[in-house]
């Protein structure tokens, strides 16, 4: 099974590199000046031009506006945006339309109630769920907090997605499998500190999930959710 890995908020060419290597299919960039990922205009075309076309490069944003999207867009040359703010279905609609790119939209989870809101963003191509963060956080994600992963079983949407929050190269197999992932993002789990990135956890983090797409880990994810796959991810 081909399973989907992003490593995201990577913000130096050495940590870049290293998750380029070991082989993961997305690699994210953080343009959210509240975060210790945060990759600023003047380094991003640089950073971005390391990757080829070795991984699909997704661009981060949080409640951006378009000028802002514009010249983020312009700096990274991404693949496809990642929305982890409060954006509605309609500012989707209007991004896409405006940039053509196809969108991840963050979801946040805390709970059964917010299963159903996932089926609100029919705009988006592609949804991730990650955990609802506490009341008073700086920042919507990136936090390394796991949601209960049992609350996606309510979720009836069609769309491919991705799993993030709290996940780590110790977790990240019982989330794949208890889940039925078809794609896992990670941050937090492969740092040393808040924005640092460690280039032996992205090591493991990586191999965690090739083992598993590889059937070494317990039982390999169940054919439902996994139907459509993420090769329109890719
Ligand atoms: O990484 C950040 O700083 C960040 C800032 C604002 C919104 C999202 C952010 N990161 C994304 O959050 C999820 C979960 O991350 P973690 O593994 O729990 O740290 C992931 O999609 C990150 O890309």
């Amino acid at each position: 099974m081909n399973l989907i890995v992003k490593i995201c908020g990577l913000s130096t060419p050495e940590t870049l590199d290293v998750a380029l290597a070991c082989g993961a299919d997305m690699v994210g960039f953080v343009y959210f000046d509240k975060s210790p990922r945060h990759v600023g205009l003047e380094r991003a075309a640089a950073l971005a031009a390391r990757v080829e076309k070795r991984a699909r490069k997704v661009l981060l944003t949080v409640d951006a506006d378009d000028v802002s999207l514009a010249a983020a867009i312009a700096a990274f040359d991404p693949q496809a945006l990642q929305l982890h703010g409060h954006e509605s279905p309609e500012r989707i609609a209007s991004i896409r339309a405006r940039f053509g790119l196809p969108v991840i939209k963050a979801i946040a989870i805390a709970g059964r109630a917010d299963a159903e809101h996932a089926l609100l963003f029919e705009a988006a191509d592609y949804l991730l769920f990650d955990a609802k963060p506490a009341p008073g956080a700086s920042r919507p994600g990136g936090n390394g907090s796991a949601f209960d992963w049992s609350v996606l079983s309510e979720i009836e949407t069609r769309k491919p997605w991705l799993l993030a929050g709290g996940l780590d190269a110790q977790n990240v197999a019982d989330a794949i499998v208890r889940t039925c992932a078809p794609g896992v993002d990670v941050s937090s789990g492969v740092e040393s500190a808040p924005g640092v990135k460690d280039p032996a956890r992205i090591a493991a983090f990586i191999a965690a999930v090739r083992r598993v797409g590889e059937g070494g880990t317990g039982s390999a994810p169940g054919p439902e959710r996994r139907a459509w796959s993420l090769s329109r991810l890719l």
